[in-house]
């Protein structure tokens, strides 16, 4: 599947960055070269070899509060100078080929004030330009950076579930070591996700690839991900000991239509797919609470064994106790063999519990006694809504990521690409989520309707509200 790479703020631009550096390296043509890095620091730019410097936009920098210099975990101020800056944003957008790409990937530090308040806003607007799907990778902060992040990161995953059409989450609490300078782990981070990344969502962009078996294609990956909400990546490896010489690989091969190499050849893959769930995730969560998932197998044909993978498969539907599973493989010539594993809309994150319970208390300590709290209480949603108070008409403000409520107290869905507040998506049987989380249609494959408890697992603010 190819996707166009918008990244906002420092890890948006890093990671996209880091995105475009593997593909460069490697002969899987994941981006089509659409990339475009939104930041409000002018010398993070500086660190960016891998995106041209025509793709990179400064916004709020005729702020007075700002001029370059970054917000500062700011997500209000965030939220309020990508308001400003709006027809800008829009003009970048036509930098994008979208129509050359099947969807659209947001990458952001949630925990942020640009990837956090200007975020959301940038994700609005590229929905409203494409009817292809624009998906969110988002990372949530780790413990040691403090509770404004994690405030931050409660608020901006709201909006981002609202409106995205997923969102794949990476916990830098899992994945960074305990007292290391998180600063300097970033690198080593973003290579961890990068490769589950592009394992995942790139499947099927190898060049030159044989014809796969069971081939997964991009209505596979949009399928999976239709589901809305948030969403975790396994991925595990095997090396492969293999002669390098083709004597060596002749005899292997010959060795494989041994009974019992063919018996061994079936555990390893079943063991592989087993501990793409059981090693780290993207999102530590609870497997079962998938409600859909996707399983790709890559490596070499001849010790990718079909025994192994269908008996993976099956292993993979029970533990996550669905049947919604897509799976494929994807021959090639490689020295190691790869699964990797997408696990959609899940709902059992103690992770997300644990930021929101952090969110409650810095808001009741700094929120709600701060000179800003009449604007951030009872109603306050999101960010952006607090910036479309301050700049847009009613109307406008309506479809601004939160929700902010209708004359009558009651939250509107979210919007749609065309405004409506629900369609079956340009894949034709892919079925957009409304803000609830209510599916608009079942999709068209008939499949059961999806998303219906979106909004009860991440309604961050609701939930910050009901704890108090
Ligand atoms: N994994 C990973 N996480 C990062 C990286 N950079 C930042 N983060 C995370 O993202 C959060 C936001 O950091 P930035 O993206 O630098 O902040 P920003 O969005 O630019 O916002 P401001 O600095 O407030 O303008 C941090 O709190 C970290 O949790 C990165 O390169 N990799």
């Amino acid at each position: 599947m190819k996707f166009a790479l918008v990244g906002v703020g420092g890890a948006g631009g890093r990671i996209v960055d880091a995105l475009r550096k593997v593909e460069q390296n490697s002969d899987r043509a994941f981006s089509n070269e659409q990339t475009l890095l939104f930041d409000t620091t002018q010398s993070a730019f500086e660190a960016y070899d891998h995106v041209p410097a025509d793709r990179h936009v400064l916004i709020g920098d005729t702020h007075p509060d700002i001029r370059g210099t970054g917000l500062d975990g700011d997500i209000e101020l965030g939220a309020e100078v990508a308001e400003e800056d709006t027809d800008e944003i829009y003009r970048e957008f036509d930098k994008l080929a979208t129509h050359s790409v099947h969807a659209t990937l947001l990458v952001a530090g949630l925990g942020g004030g640009t990837g956090g308040g200007v975020g959301p806003v940038i994700l609005e607007g590229l929905q409203s330009i494409t009817d292809n799907p624009v998906y969110v990778l988002g990372i949530l902060p780790a413990d040691i950076e403090g509770d404004q992040q994690a405030y931050n990161a409660a608020r901006s995953l709201q909006s981002y579930v609202d409106l995205a059409d997923n969102v794949i989450l990476f916990d830098n609490e899992e994945w960074a070591d305990d007292g290391g300078d998180l600063d300097a782990q970033y690198p080593q981070l973003n290579i961890e996700l990068v490769t589950r990344i592009i394992a995942v969502l790139g499947v099927g962009e190898l060049e030159d690839a044989p014809i796969a078996e069971t081939m997964l294609d991009p209505s596979d990956t949009m399928k999976a991900l239709d589901s809305g909400g948030v969403s975790s990546l396994g991925y595990a490896t095997t090396e492969l000991d293999r002669p390098d010489s083709l004597l060596g690989k002749l005899l292997a091969m010959l060795r494989s239509n041994d009974t019992e190499q063919e018996i061994t050849d079936a555990a390893k893959i079943k063991d592989l797919i087993q501990a793409t769930v059981d090693s780290k995730l993207t999102l530590p969560c609870s497997v079962d609470s998938a409600e859909r998932a996707m399983l790709s197998l890559s490596g070499p044909p001849d010790v990718c064994s079909r025994k192994g993978f269908e008996t993976g498969r099956y292993w993979l539907e029970k533990e996550t106790d669905t049947v919604q599973i897509w799976a494929g493989d994807e021959p090639h010539d490689a020295s190691l063999i790869a699964a990797s594993v997408l696990l959609s809309n899940v709902t059992d994150v103690p992770r997300i519990d644990e930021i929101q319970r952090r969110a409650v208390a810095y808001k009741r300590e700094h929120v709600e006694d701060s000179d800003a709290s009449d604007e951030l209480s009872a109603e306050t949603v999101d960010p952006s809504e607090t910036a479309e108070q301050q700049t847009d008409s009613p109307d406008d403000a309506a479809t601004r990521a939160g929700e902010p409520a209708d004359d009558d107290g009651e939250e509107t869905p979210s919007p749609t690409p065309d405004g409506d507040s629900a369609e079956a998506s340009g894949g034709g049987d892919t079925a957009k989520t409304t803000a609830d989380g209510d599916s608009a249609e079942p999709s068209a494959d008939g499949e059961r309707a999806v998303g219906s408890d979106t909004e009860s697992r991440v309604g961050t603010e609701e939930r910050i509200q009901d704890s108090e």
